[in-house]
């Protein structure tokens, strides 16, 4: 497009004296090409128009920015603006052909439970039949499903990213598209420029203060987008949703507390294998399986089936769909086994913090009939070695059966780490551990000596594709690991 159509058309701009073709448009100078406009965003740390001479030496055409700092100059192009962040997202839609606009889209925000609902929508959606794209901490998909990341990974990234990733979902087929959206990213305009066609509200406690200031502040960036968009889902059993009732000029609720709700979840059960219960819905009344753990997942899933209702799917396709989503990689997976004979339960997360690994471990031992078992490392090379030793006593004390292994140990002798998870577990008067120093053959020894009825956690690698061992980096794939270990164990 040319520079003058741009500030016409998009930024409502006097045309500019000189008018270059532009290709692409960037906030950020390193990523700028030949044909890139440069956004010069005055930020926290940084003021964007120090780096206009770097934009300009990779190519760029022209800057966009608030107004040139006394003493600084371009021989750029400058087009001035109230609100660069706001210019960004708008010539990024632009420049990328508003991609939103051939999309069904659905937001996802709130504290806790975006990117599970992100993945769970996406899911019943594709089981609908809609090609589905994601964008999500975890990653981002397109239809092919496969989870792909980009550089300077967010949960919503910067606009240009976020409109080129839309872009290639249309491209690829997708008919639907699912996007996480951050507090951060609805208050610094990540996603002004996608016109959404429903969003999700999850819920909302006190978090990321540093950055919004009051949690009047984090409601008010979090309410932007049941503010955009035309159709809202909420949480009837979140006091927050009193104050968005109305907002969006159509709403459905959902409860899994037996508050009033559209979308309501009763006779909810818990068992190793998952979530049973029925919903009552304006599909009608159906019964729901859901293979997940963690019984916040029903509200969860309730979120996601609304959404998923409103772009056309049909209550056996929702009931299709929970029961197949496989939830959310490396994130309280439960691995699926072979089949036939019994097995202990397996499941793969993330937890590497002793907060976290703690949560997990009690959310298992709910619903554990048998022992619990947890096979567990702590980093090394440059990662807080202080929480190897209360590792090893969140380990010992919540679990029946603690396995201790390596865990990306890089430059760090692995007996050293061994060593201090030990001396934690021993400190703590637990001792129902051994440490046994490759992983594969520590998560073998687990699922094979564990009994049915049994829960085996894997913690702390979740989704990573590589083993740190020295300098070294292995493939590695902690579900396929768990996989291969249960069909050892049923020859
Ligand atoms: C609080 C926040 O989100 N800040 C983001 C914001 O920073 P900022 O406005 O202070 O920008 P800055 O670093 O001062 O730089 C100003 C401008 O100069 C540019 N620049 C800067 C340096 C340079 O060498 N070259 C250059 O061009 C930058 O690209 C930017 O446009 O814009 C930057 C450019 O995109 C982001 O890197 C930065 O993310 C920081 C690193 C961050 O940690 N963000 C996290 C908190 C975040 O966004 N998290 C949410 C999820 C939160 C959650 O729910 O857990 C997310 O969506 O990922
Ligand atoms: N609906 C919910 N209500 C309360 N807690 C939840 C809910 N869903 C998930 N959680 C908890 O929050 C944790 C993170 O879930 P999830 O990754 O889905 O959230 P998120 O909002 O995407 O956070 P992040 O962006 O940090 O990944 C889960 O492991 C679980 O403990």
């Amino acid at each position: 497009m040319k520079l003058a159509a741009l500030a016409a058309d998009v930024l409502r701009l006097p045309t500019p004296a000189q008018n270059p073709d532009v290709t692409g448009v960037t906030h950020n100078a390193a990523w700028a090409e030949p044909g890139s406009l440069f956004v010069a965003v005055r930020g926290a740390r940084a003021d964007g128009h120090s780096f206009m001479a770097q934009a300009q030496e990779r190519g760029a055409v022209g800057v966009v920015g608030e107004g040139l700092p006394q003493g600084m100059q371009t021989t750029l192009p400058y087009l001035q603006v109230p609100d660069a962040r706001a210019a960004l997202a708008d010539l990024a839609a632009a420049l990328h052909g508003w991609p939103s606009r051939d999309l069904k889209v659905v937001g996802v925000t709130g504290t806790d439970g975006k990117t599970t609902t992100s993945w769970m929508t996406r899911h019943l959606l594709r089981a609908a039949g809609l090609p589905t794209g994601l964008l999500s901490t975890a990653g981002y998909e397109l239809p092919d499903g496969q989870l792909r990341q980009f550089p300077a990974h967010f949960t919503t990234p910067e606009a240009p990213q976020l409109q080129g990733i839309l872009r290639e979902m249309v491209k690829d087929g997708a008919q639907a598209a699912v996007l996480e959206a951050s507090s951060h990213a609805l208050a610094l305009h990540r996603v002004r420029g996608v016109e959404w066609d429903a969003a999700i509200w999850t819920h909302l406690t006190r978090e990321h203060l540093d950055f919004h200031g009051t949690v009047e502040g984090y409601f008010a960036d979090k309410r932007r987008l049941i503010e955009a968009a035309p159709f809202a889902v909420l949480n009837a059993d979140d006091p927050w949703t009193e104050r968005l009732r109305g907002v969006a000029p159509q709403e459905v609720t959902y409860s899994a507390e037996g508050q009033p709700a559209d979308w309501q979840a009763a006779a909810v059960q818990q068992s190793g294998r998952g979530l049973q219960f029925r919903i009552h819905s304006p599909l009608g009344e159906f019964s729901a399986e859901l293979p997940m753990i963690g019984a916040f997942n029903v509200a969860n899933a309730l979120a996601a089936m609304a959404a998923a209702a409103h772009l056309g799917a049909t209550a056996q396709q929702l009931q299709a769909g929970l029961a197949s989503f496989d939830g959310v990689p490396g994130r309280m997976q439960l691995v699926r086994g072979p089949g036939g004979e019994p097995q202990p339960r397996v499941i793969v997360d993330f937890a590497h913090t002793p907060p976290s690994l703690e949560k997990a471990l009690q959310t298992l031992r709910a619903t554990t009939e048998g022992q619990l078992w947890v096979v567990i490392g702590s980093a090394g090379g440059n990662r807080d070695p202080r929480k190897r030793a209360p590792l090893g006593e969140v380990a010992g004390r919540c679990a029946d059966q603690a396995i201790f292994t390596e865990e990306d140990y890089r430059d760090t002798p692995l007996q050293d780490i061994l060593a201090e998870m030990e001396r934690g577990a021993r400190e703590g008067a637990h001792h129902n551990f051994r440490s046994i120093e490759d992983r594969r053959e520590a998560i073998r020894f687990a699922i094979t000596q564990a009994q049915p009825g049994d829960t085996v956690l894997l913690a702390g690698k979740g989704p990573e594709d590589t083993l740190e061992r020295g300098t070294e980096s292995l493939p590695w794939n902690e579900t396929q690991e768990a996989a291969d270990a249960l069909a050892q164990r049923s020859h």
